[in-house]
């Protein structure tokens, strides 16, 4: 940069321009950006007047708010949907039925009502019978037309439910077609593909907004807004992050408490919110809507505009849209213009017929290309790498006590509930012809910490599976404090106090350490999605305290994580990891804990270490459940161990009675070793 700057003077003279601007924190810069953005958006019409550019800008509009309808489905929550045209059309023919001459039943007293609300227009032909026309404002229908699209949002998105990459794309891509079948065959409805007609403008204190594009632009840019608010409000909000973890690793997101099927629909409800407003929106400016307007190339070009602007980053997805339209509205058919007139300077006949606005999906699909091949994260990505850390923050030890207390009371209760915190009576689990745990009987007293150990694939994992609801049982009981929880969802075990971590870490990479341990708390707070976006004061104080509770649960392991809270996952060491994911289910206020191999790749400082954390959370009073190779750390931590081989429990005990036992050396060594020995 420096030799550029000294051999080159305008790059010189463009580093000295960005010196100071350097030197503003970028959050300011960000604001900067955002409120001069506004500014420009909102003197467009006065700067330009030209009634094609904002009508082209009026509809790029449309197009960045589908672009953050389809980010909270895709971006957020990770699922991939190819027929997100589907619910903008639904948006567009709910106004346009209710506000065009599509139905014109006949007139009876049933409308009259209707009549007085200015719903209904009594209309009159000499002739014919009266007909009732319908005038639904176009106010009333904007977020009506949101609550049905989020409706099919629900319906189009609970068959798909179970459905992941690949196979969620491809039935989504089937309702993106089926819709606009559906429209096409329903003329009675719709008037088939020769589209609707007269779908009347909307007005506000009595000015009618007909043709021109200024007041559908200013609504427009009104909408982004909106989208853009609720995105960032979502995101940053319980919801968005439950949405995140779905995306990252479902299956750890539902043992932390979330519901799957919930916020799944959530997301398509909103997405689909998003777009049959925008339809509405669309369909008024046009005045006309047509199947064609629908189609699957409409879905794949807000699906580039996500992709391109960065997934998962609100302004990044408006961004990637406005530049796309520029890019469609303007650009193509300018170049397209250099290149006739270059033809005919050159009598060349093949340069003055080559039309560019023609080949748009072909250059999206450029655009996908490159933007996959340099800029994965898109324009303006969801997350930056985060700042290096100050010695201060790298030395930080803040020692509160407010997440202990709060286990040691659950842990209080535990102890004071007659019979074992964690029964299990009889477990067995098969795959298909393999039995991977046979009738095991297991009896965990509430405080105690009991190992599960034995060797690879004798089935300790799998029990930790059915256990915590991953998994079903075949047979058996799972007794939690006496109560049957055998059968029941993880997110509602995560939510009676069973946490967990994953053998082979199941973090949520692209979400901060901070995040990850919110997520834990998942199941112990309760805002919900509107709440989320209106932040009432009880919203703030329950982020708040999460924020502080979060941060007491890491202070368990000391400085570690502390000064690494806005870290992603993805940039810490191995053992960092392993600690963020034991935080994460720790902050679920469990009542027992199940490690499965904690010290796994962890040195032998580092496993020390770890026994000793482990050990505290034994004197809080909490319940733990350990899976562990290392034995040293069973023989130091454990007061029970279990031992599994083939499924089968050979032994239970205490560390020195099970490693007397015969049948534990024979299962970890083989009958002729022992016999040697
Ligand atoms: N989803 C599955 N489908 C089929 N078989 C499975 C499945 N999960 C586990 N198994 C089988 O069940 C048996 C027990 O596996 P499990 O992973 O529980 O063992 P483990 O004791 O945890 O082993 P390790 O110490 O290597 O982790 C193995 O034979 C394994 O192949």
């Amino acid at each position: 940069m420096d030799m550029d700057a000294t051999t080159n003077p305008a790059a010189g003279l463009l580093a000295a321009l960005a010196a100071p601007l350097k030197r503003v924190p970028p959050k300011v810069r960000g604001r900067a950006a955002v409120a001069a953005f506004a500014a420009f958006a909102l003197l467009l019409p006065v700067i330009d007047g030209n009634a094609g550019d904002l009508d082209a800008a009026a509809n790029a509009t449309a197009f960045a708010a589908l672009a953050l309808g389809l980010n909270i489905v895709v971006g957020l929550a990770g699922l991939l949907d190819l027929g997100y045209a589907a619910f903008f059309a639904i948006g567009a023919y709910t106004y346009g039925i209710f506000a065009s001459w599509q139905l014109e039943p006949a007139w009876s007293s049933f409308w009259q009502p209707f009549a007085w609300l200015g719903l209904v227009e009594r209309f009159h032909v000499d002739g014919v019978p009266d007909v009732a026309h319908l005038t639904v404002s176009f106010w009333i229908m904007l977020p009506l037309s949101g609550l049905i699209a989020a409706f099919f949002g629900i319906l189009f998105g609970a068959p798909t439910l179970r459905l992941k990459g690949d196979y969620l794309a491809i039935v989504t891509l089937g309702f993106g077609e089926i819709v606009p079948v559906v429209v096409r065959n329903t003329p009675s409805l719709t008037n088939g593909a020769m589209g609707l007609n007269g779908v009347q403008a909307p007005s506000l204190f009595g000015y009618n907004f007909g043709v021109t594009s200024t007041p559908y632009y200013y609504v427009g840019v009104a909408l982004v807004a909106l989208f853009i608010f609720v995105s960032l409000r979502l995101t940053t909000s319980r919801i968005g992050r439950a949405w995140m973890a779905i995306r990252e690793d479902q299956i750890a997101a539902a043992a932390m408490g979330v519901n799957r099927v919930r916020l799944k629909l959530l997301a398509f409800a909103v997405g689909a919110g998003f777009a049959g407003m925008i339809g509405t929106f669309y369909v008024a400016k046009l005045q006309t809507a047509t199947p064609d307007m629908f189609m699957f190339p409409v879905s794949a070009m807000i699906l580039v505009m996500v992709v391109f602007g960065g997934m998962g980053s609100p302004y990044g997805v408006v961004a990637g849209a406005l530049i796309l339209q520029i890019l469609q509205s303007w650009v193509l058919q300018d170049v397209s213009g250099w290149l006739h007139d270059l033809g005919e300077l050159l009598d060349n006949d093949w340069l003055q017929t080559i039309d560019l606005t023609q080949a748009i999906e072909l250059i999206f699909g450029i655009v996908l290309v490159l933007t996959m091949l340099y800029r994965r994260q898109g324009l303006i990505p969801a997350r930056r790498a985060t700042r290096a850390l100050s010695l201060a923050e790298q030395t930080a030890n803040v020692e509160r006590g407010g997440i202990r207390r709060q286990l040691r009371v659950l842990a209080r209760e535990a102890a004071e509930t007659p019979g074992p915190l964690l029964e299990i009576r009889g477990l067995v689990k098969r795959y298909g012809g393999i039995i991977a745990v046979k009738e095991v009987d297991l009896k965990i007293a509430a405080g105690t910490i009991v190992a599960l150990i034995g060797p690879n694939g004798s089935g300790k994992t799998t029990m930790f599976n059915v256990i915590t609801g991953l998994d079903p049982a075949t047979g058996g009981k799972i007794l939690l404090q006496g109560r049957d929880v055998t059968g029941l969802p993880p997110h509602e075990l995560a939510r009676l106090g069973i946490a967990r971590t994953f053998q082979n870490l199941r973090l949520f990479n692209n979400m901060t350490v901070l995040e990850n341990v919110l997520v834990g708390m998942h199941s112990r707070t309760t805002t919900g999605a509107l709440g989320a976006v209106l932040r009432p004061p009880s919203v703030a104080v329950e982020e708040r305290e999460a924020r502080e509770r979060a941060i007491e649960v890491l202070s368990v392991f000391g400085n570690r994580l502390l000064p690494r809270l806005d870290q992603t996952v993805s940039e810490l060491s191995y053992a960092n990891r392993r600690r963020v994911e034991i935080a994460r289910a720790l902050a679920s206020q469990p009542k027992i804990l199940l490690l499965d191999e904690p010290a796994a790749g962890m040195n032998p400082g580092e496993t020390l270490e770890l026994a000793e954390q482990i050990r505290s959370l034994k004197d809080m009073g909490l319940t733990v459940f350990l899976i562990e190779h290392k034995l040293n750390v069973v023989n130091d931590l454990a007061d029970r161990i279990v031992v599994l081989d083939h499924g089968e429990k050979i032994a239970e005990g205490t560390p020195a009675e099970v490693h007397a036992d015969p049948q534990v050396l024979e299962a970890y060594l083989g009958r002729k070793a022992v016999a040697h020995a």
